[in-house]
């Protein structure tokens, strides 16, 4: 696959007549960006200008890619709510996309990625049959589905039982290697084992977090994972006071 692109956001947003914020990065290609900060700061705000979307603000600035083609439209996103569709199987869901697009959707990859998430034995049920941590586990096979270079995953193991996302975190570290990926997250351990990049964003702007000097994804009780998540974690309560 093509090297995937570098992402630079530059700019600030303004709502309801006041600056929500101001903020710089570079998302590096074919890496992790990690993005972290307090409830209502504007994390997914920013997910949703990356993907041309609706806000109910407005954005001045610039969002671009290294290699000059727009960026909304070759995006894979893994929103807050699962949106699966009710009326579909779990494996109908996970090929909806092709189906929108009119192909064939690859359904041996499908049943892979499911059995990949621990639902190989739920594809035929409707997601209502699920509980919140499987719908979630439906949602990112769904992700993990679409090949698109450039992936957006909004809180994406928040549902899932401590072990459960530490599986959920090394499948999706290890299928989206060649992606760049930005995760929005609130918590600071998932950040220290996946970030190739940390950010925090706060009320005055973004600031770059010192991530580990080792690579991605790190072992959860490594001690540069350790100590990179409570001094985060300091830093994310006194932002938060
Ligand atoms: N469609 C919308 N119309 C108007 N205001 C919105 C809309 N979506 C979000 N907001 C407001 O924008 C602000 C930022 O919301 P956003 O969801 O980006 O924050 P966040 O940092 O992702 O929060 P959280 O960590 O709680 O998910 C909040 O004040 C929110 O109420």
């Amino acid at each position: 696959m093509n090297q995937p692109p570098e992402i630079t956001f530059s700019g600030h947003f303004m709502l309801e007549g006041r600056e929500l914020f101001d903020a710089c990065f570079v998302m590096p290609s074919a890496r992790w960006t990690c993005l972290l900060g307090p409830s209502g700061v504007g994390k997914s705000t920013v997910l949703r200008l990356l993907l041309g979307l609706e806000t109910g603000g407005v954005f001045m600035g610039n969002i671009s890619s290294s290699d000059g083609q727009p960026v909304a439209g070759r995006i894979s996103y893994m929103a807050q709510s699962d949106l699966l569709l009710p009326w579909l199987s779990v494996t109908d869901n996970l090929m909806i996309g092709a189906s929108l697009r009119g192909e064939t959707g690859d359904q041996k990859r499908a049943v892979t990625l499911l059995e990949r998430v621990g639902l190989g034995a739920h594809g035929h049920k409707k997601p209502g049959a699920l509980s919140g941590g499987m719908r979630q586990r439906a949602a990112l096979a769904r992700t993990l589905m679409e090949d698109r270079p450039i992936v957006l995953l909004d809180e994406p193991f928040s549902a899932l039982d401590a072990g459960t996302r530490a599986d959920m975190q090394e499948l999706a570290a290890e299928l989206l290697s060649d992606k760049t990926v930005l995760l929005v997250t609130h918590d600071p351990a998932e950040a220290s084992r996946l970030g190739d990049q940390i950010l925090v964003m706060g009320k005055t702007g973004m600031d770059v977090w010192p991530a580990p000097q080792m690579p991605a994804i790190r072992a959860v009780d490594a001690p540069e994972t350790l100590d990179c998540q409570s001094k985060l974690l300091a830093h994310l309560r006194a932002l938060a006071a």
